[in-house]
C-alpha cells in the first residue's frame, strides 16, 4: 500500500493489487483553497435523489474480465458531482474550445457544458474560443449562453470552428490568464489532449487556479482506455448508407464490385464496426492488418472465388490500410503532413480500385464493373444520433462536475460503461488500435469469411491461441 505522484497523475495503491490512477486536483499545488457546498443540494431536480453525490472513494476498474486470483488492478476515479465544490458560481469564467477534425456530437457537447454550468451550478460566464487552439490568441471570443446554444445539437460541425496546428502554449496560457478564465474545456482528439496536457502543465507552473478538462473526440475511436469516443456510433451508422449503395450497385451488375473507403488513419475501428453492422461486406481492410494482392491467400484470389460464388462483392477499406503497399509502389511520393504534424496519406481507395480493375482486365474472361464510393467527410459532418447525443450529454455533465470539484488535468471518459476521470498521460501515451489477435477481429473474419492475410507475405505470425480480450474497446 502507498502512493506516488507527479504533476500528471497520482498513483494510489491499496490491498489485493488495487491501483488508483488518480487525476490531479487544484489543491495539489494551491493548498487551503476555500470550498463551497455543492449548489446541486438545493436544486429541485437533485435534492431528492438519494446518494446523488459520488462517494469520495468510488473508482472504476479498467479491466472487468478477471479470474479468481487476479489482482484488483488499475482503477480510475468515478466521475460525478461532489459534496463540496472549489468554485463559487459567480467566480467561474469558463471557456470551451474545439480542436482537430470534425466529429458528430461536437455541438451537443458544447451545448451541454453551457447548460450544465448554468442549470446545475449557476455559472453564466462561458466563452467560446473561435477556431481551435490558435483562437485563444488570434480571435475574439464568443459569449455562450443556454439561449445561444439551445438548438445547436441539431447541426453537424462545431459552432466554434476548429483547426489543426497553431498550438502555442505560452500564448494560450497568457490568454487564459489575461481573460481571467478559470475553467478550460477542451474538446478534441489525441493531438488536442496532448495540447491540453501541456496547457495544464504551464498553468500549474504558474500556480493558477484554473481547471483543465478534456472531452475526448475522434471518430477514429483511437483514444486508449475509454470504451469508445462520441460520434463513433453516428459515423458507423452513416457509413451503412455508403455500404448499402455499394452493395446495390454491385448486386445489379455482372461481376459487380463495390469499394467503399472509410476514415481511419491508423485505426480501423470505423471500417471494422461498419462491416460487422452491415453484413453486405465481403472483405474489410484496415491499417492494423497488412494484406497482399497477388498469389495464394491474397485479395485477388479471394475476390475471384467470391465473384464466382455470388456474382458480386463489396470491399470496405480504411484510409490508412495498405499504405506500405502504396509507398513501395509510388516512387517519389510526397511526404506531406498537415498543420498538426499528422502524415497526409495517399488515396488507397483510388489505388486499390485501379489495381482490381487492372487485375480483372488481365483475366480477360472475367470483366468486372467496379463502383468506388468515398463518403469520407459525409460520415463525420452530420449531427450526432440519439445514443451519441445521450453520451455527449453525460460526458459534458461529468466534465463540469469534475472542474467544479477542483479536479484538473483530466479527460472524462466512459470506462466499462461508467463515467470516469482519467489522467491526461494515460490518454496520450499511445494511440489505440484494432488488435488483430483479439477476439473482435476474429469475429469479423468469421463474419466475412475473408482471408486473414496472416503469414510470411505480411510478416504477421498466426497466433496459436486467441488472447484474453480484457483490453478491447466497446461492448463485447
Ligand atoms: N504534441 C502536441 N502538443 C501540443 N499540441 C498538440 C500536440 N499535438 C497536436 N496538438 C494540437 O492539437 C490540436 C489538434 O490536433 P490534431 O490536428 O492532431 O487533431 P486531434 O485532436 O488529434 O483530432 P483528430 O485527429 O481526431 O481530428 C492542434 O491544434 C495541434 O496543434
Ligand atoms: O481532412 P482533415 O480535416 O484533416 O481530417 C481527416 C482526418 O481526420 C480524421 O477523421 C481523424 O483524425 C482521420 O480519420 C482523417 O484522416
Ligand atoms: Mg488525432
Amino acid at each position: 500500500m502507498g502512493s506516488q505522484s507527479n504533476n500528471q497523475m497520482k498513483v494510489v495503491q491499496g490491498e489485493f493489487g488495487y491501483v488508483l490512477e488518480d487525476v490531479p486536483h487544484l489543491t495539489d499545488y494551491i493548498p487551503d483553497l476555500p470550498t463551497y457546498p455543492n449548489p446541486l443540494r438545493s436544486n429541485p431536480a437533485y435534492s431528492v435523489v438519494k446518494q446523488y453525490f459520488v462517494h469520495v472513494d468510488d473508482s472504476v476498474p479498467q479491466k472487468i474480465v478477471v479470474h479468481k486470483d487476479t489482482p484488483r488492478g488499475v482503477h480510475f476515479r468515478r466521475a460525478g458531482p461532489r459534496q463540496k465544490v472549489y468554485f463559487a458560481s459567480d467566480e467561474v469564467q469558463a471557456c470551451i474550445v474545439t480542436c482537430g477534425g470534425l466529429c458528430p456530437g461536437l455541438n451537443t457537447v458544447i451545448r451541454e457544458i453551457v447548460h450544465s454550468l448554468d442549470y446545475m451550478y449557476g455559472v453564466n460566464q462561458v466563452l467560446g474560443i473561435h477556431g481551435g487552439y490558435r483562437g485563444f490568441y488570434s480571435k475574439n471570443t464568443i459569449p455562450l449562453t443556454p439561449k445561444v446554444t439551445n438548438d445547436i445539437h441539431k447541426r453537424g460541425g462545431t459552432i466554434l470552428g476548429t483547426s489543426r496546428g497553431g498550438h502555442d502554449t505560452m500564448k494560450i496560457v497568457d490568454s487564459i490568464q489575461d481573460r481571467g478564465i478559470n475553467q478550460v474545456y477542451i474538446i478534441g482528439g489525441d493531438g488536442s489532449q496532448k495540447g491540453a496536457a501541456v496547457i495544464y502543465e504551464e498553468i500549474r507552473r504558474r500556480n493558477l487556479k484554473v481547471s483543465v478538462a478534456g472531452i475526448p473526440k475522434t471518430i477514429d475511436n483511437d483514444i486508449p482506455v475509454i470504451d469508445k469516443s462520441f460520434g463513433f456510433d453516428t459515423a458507423v451508422e452513416e457509413a451503412q448508407r455508403a455500404i448499402n449503395a455499394a452493395h446495390v450497385e454491385a448486386e445489379s451488375a455482372e461481376n459487380g464490385i463495390g469499394v467503399v473507403k472509410l476514415m481511419g488513419r491508423y485505426s480501423g475501428f470505423i471500417a471494422m464496426y461498419a462491416t460487422l453492422a452491415s453484413r453486405d461486406v465481403d472483405c474489410c481492410l484496415i491499417p492494423e492488418s497488412p494484406f497482399y494482392l497477388e498469389g495464394e491467400g491474397g485479395l485477388f484470389e479471394y475476390m475471384e472465388k467470391k465473384l464466382k460464388e455470388n456474382g458480386h462483392m463489396v470491399i470496405v477499406i480504411a484510409e490508412g490500410a495498405g499504405q506500405e503497399l502504396l509507398d513501395a509502389e509510388i516512387q517519389n511520393a510526397k511526404n506531406e503532413h498537415d498543420a498538426s504534424g499528422n502524415k497526409l496519406l495517399q488515396d488507397v481507395g483510388l489505388w486499390i480500385s485501379q489495381k482490381i480493375k487492372d487485375h480483372f482486365t488481365k483475366l480477360s474472361k472475367t470483366p468486372v464493373t467496379l463502383k468506388y464510393i468515398d463518403p469520407t467527410y459525409m460520415i463525420r459532418a452530420i449531427p450526432s444520433n440519439a445514443s451519441d447525443n445521450v453520451y455527449c450529454t453525460l460526458l459534458a455533465q461529468s466534465a463540469v462536475h469534475g472542474a467544479m470539484a477542483g479536479y484538473t488535468g483530466f479527460t472524462v471518459g466512459l470506462v466499462n460503461g461508467r463515467q470516469t476521470y482519467i489522467p491526461f498521460n494515460r490518454i496520450i501515451e499511445q494511440q489505440y488500435h484494432v488488435v488483430i489477435t483479439d477476439r473482435m477481429w476474429a469475429r469479423l473474419l468469421a463474419s466475412t469469411n475473408q482471408p486473414s492475410f496472416l503469414g510470411p507475405k505480411t510478416g504477421q505470425v498466426p497466433p496459436t491461441q486467441l488472447l484474453d480480450d480484457g483490453d478491447e474497446k466497446t461492448c463485447n
